[in-house]
């Protein structure tokens, strides 16, 4: 087992309740990944943010800019990629599934903010999760919450797929659970190929949701136009 210096182990992290170690959907993580603070994590960025702009030939004496090294660190570490430390997950409290709802349940139109992994550019979308509870049932907000934690790392949209799924099959203690993610990401539609007008859809269908008319239920109600106005 390898230790870290500050005690944990690979063991501890998936202990502390976050990725399945060694499954395909784990975010690489550096083993030494929390040997820092958060505090000496936005020390070491903005240095970083600084020497990137400065070399773009950015003046940061200008007003505007002289704070914005340590913005753009705050930012990463303490809003878009909070998710990559197990400390901000969810915690998804269930209950029993006493009104004997067996029905799925599905929590749709979840809003995806994410980072693409490989630009570092911002991944824009919805996502659809659905589960058959086995006896448990989870609070609503748990789903979108658990999505915006999954998102809030650097990221590829298959992943971000899987996680959602592995982690509510945990939560949940049942394999029925499905998410479908519906997203655009701007290293497509602001640069490189520049098509705007793309988005990509990813799934991921666990248990029951394999069986084509379970899938094919999920699927008409994400795509149910309920008008709420
Ligand atoms: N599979 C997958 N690919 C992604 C995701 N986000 C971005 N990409 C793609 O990752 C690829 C990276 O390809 P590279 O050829 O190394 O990078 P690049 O030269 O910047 O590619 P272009 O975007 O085509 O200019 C691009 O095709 C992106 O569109 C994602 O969530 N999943
Ligand atoms: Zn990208």
């Amino acid at each position: 087992m390898f230790e870290l210096k500050n005690g944990m182990s690979k063991e501890n992290i998936e202990d502390r309740g976050d990725d399945h170690v060694g499954s395909s959907a784990t975010t690489p993580l550096r083993v030494d990944a929390f040997d820092i603070s958060d505090a000496e994590k936005i020390e070491k960025i903005q240095e970083n943010v600084r020497e990137i702009l400065t070399t773009l030939g950015m003046d940061l004496e200008d007003d505007s800019l002289k704070g914005t090294p340590k913005r753009v660190a705050k930012a990463f570490v303490n809003e878009l990629f909070s998710g990559l430390d197990p400390k901000n997950k969810p915690h998804l409290s269930t209950f029993d599934n006493n009104y004997k709802y067996g029905e799925m349940l599905v929590e749709k139109n979840i809003v995806v903010y994410s980072t693409c992994e490989h630009h570092l550019l911002p991944i824009i979308g919805r996502a659809h999760v659905a589960y058959i509870s086995s006896g448990n049932v989870i609070g609503l907000s748990k789903m979108n919450r658990i999505v915006d934690h999954y998102a809030k790392r650097p990221q590829v949209q298959e992943r971000l797929t899987m996680q959602v799924v592995q982690a509510l099959q945990e939560a949940l203690g049942t394999e029925d659970v499905a998410c479908v993610i519906d997203a655009k990401h701007l290293c497509v539609n602001s640069r490189g190929v520049r098509d705007i007008d793309s988005s990509t859809v990813t799934s991921e269908f666990g248990g029951k949701f394999k069986n084509k008319d379970v899938k094919a239920e999920f699927l008409d109600y994400i795509n149910l136009d309920t008008k709420f106005e």
